[in-house]
């Protein structure tokens, strides 16, 4: 029987200004899927996201990661289980074996092999000692990803996570996205603008506007008989601007 990773119940945010950002999204992930979550610019994507690992609390609603409510974890395994990963890379000062092993640390984890999980991303291990913020921008979005892997999340939230690349470096950091969920079955909430990038690697998709989910299902049933007025148009504008 398929499993929940991600189950969201009529989920609302509303921001400190009372606007109301998200408003009635139910939605599941199962385990091992892939959902991309689609929209028009201010749609809420980045804040479904950051719903997911409570760096923002849900307003009304519940969500369920490996069924159970969301508060009803210990924040930091929340966010060791469901890990973020976000358009740039931040490094931290310090080499990237330092940046690579940062969560273990904070977390009073054991240490494992750096070289091992630069290896996962597709980095040679002879970075490890390099200062990270010497490395190039797909270098340090790699790092980034091996920084989150290490935690050993079960679902990967990642928010624009090849936008700030060039085209090169964006296919070579999603193929390694998608190298590691065949290897680890890693379940991921993947907000994307671009949607050629949705077709290759989405099972489903999540499309929302002005803060409500508006479809969800199937990449493949969704992005070739889109249901509402409102995806179908989105679909004909984004064919328009890969012209
Ligand atoms: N803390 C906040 N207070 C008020 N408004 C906010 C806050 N955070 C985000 N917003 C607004 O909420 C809306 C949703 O933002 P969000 O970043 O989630 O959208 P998005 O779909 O990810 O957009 P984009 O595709 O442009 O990244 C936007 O209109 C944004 O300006």
């Amino acid at each position: 029987m398929s499993e929940a990773a991600i189950q969201m119940m009529d989920v609302g945010y509303q921001s400190d200004g009372d606007t109301w950002l998200l408003q009635g999204v139910s939605a599941t992930l199962e385990r091992g899927r892939t959902a991309a979550v689609i929209g028009p610019s201010g749609a809420g994507k980045s804040t479904l996201l950051s719903l997911c690992n409570l760096l923002r609390t849900p307003s009304t609603g519940r969500i369920e990661v490996a069924g159970k409510e969301i508060r009803d974890w210990p924040v930091q395994l929340l966010r060791q289980k469901v890990g973020m990963v976000f358009q740039a890379a931040t490094m931290f000062p310090g080499t990237v074996e330092d940046n690579v092993l940062f969560g273990l640390r904070l977390h009073n984890r054991p240490l494992t092999d750096a070289g091992r999980l630069l290896e996962l991303v597709d980095l040679p291990r002879g970075l490890l000692t390099k200062p990270a913020t010497d490395l190039s921008g797909g270098q340090q979005q790699r790092v980034a990803l091996a920084r989150t892997l290490a935690m050993e999340p079960d679902v990967l939230l990642l928010d624009e996570v090849t936008s700030a690349l060039d085209v090169h470096a964006k296919r070579e950091v999603e193929e390694t996205l998608l190298e590691i969920r065949s290897r680890l079955n890693t379940t991921m909430l993947w907000v994307t603008h671009d949607l050629r990038q949705a077709r290759r690697v989405a099972d489903d998709i999540w499309f929302l506007v002005a803060g409500r989910l508006v479809e969800d299902g199937p990449a493949e049933r969704l992005l070739v008989e889109p249901a509402t007025s409102e995806l179908r148009s989105f679909l004909a504008q984004a064919k328009e601007g890969e012209a």
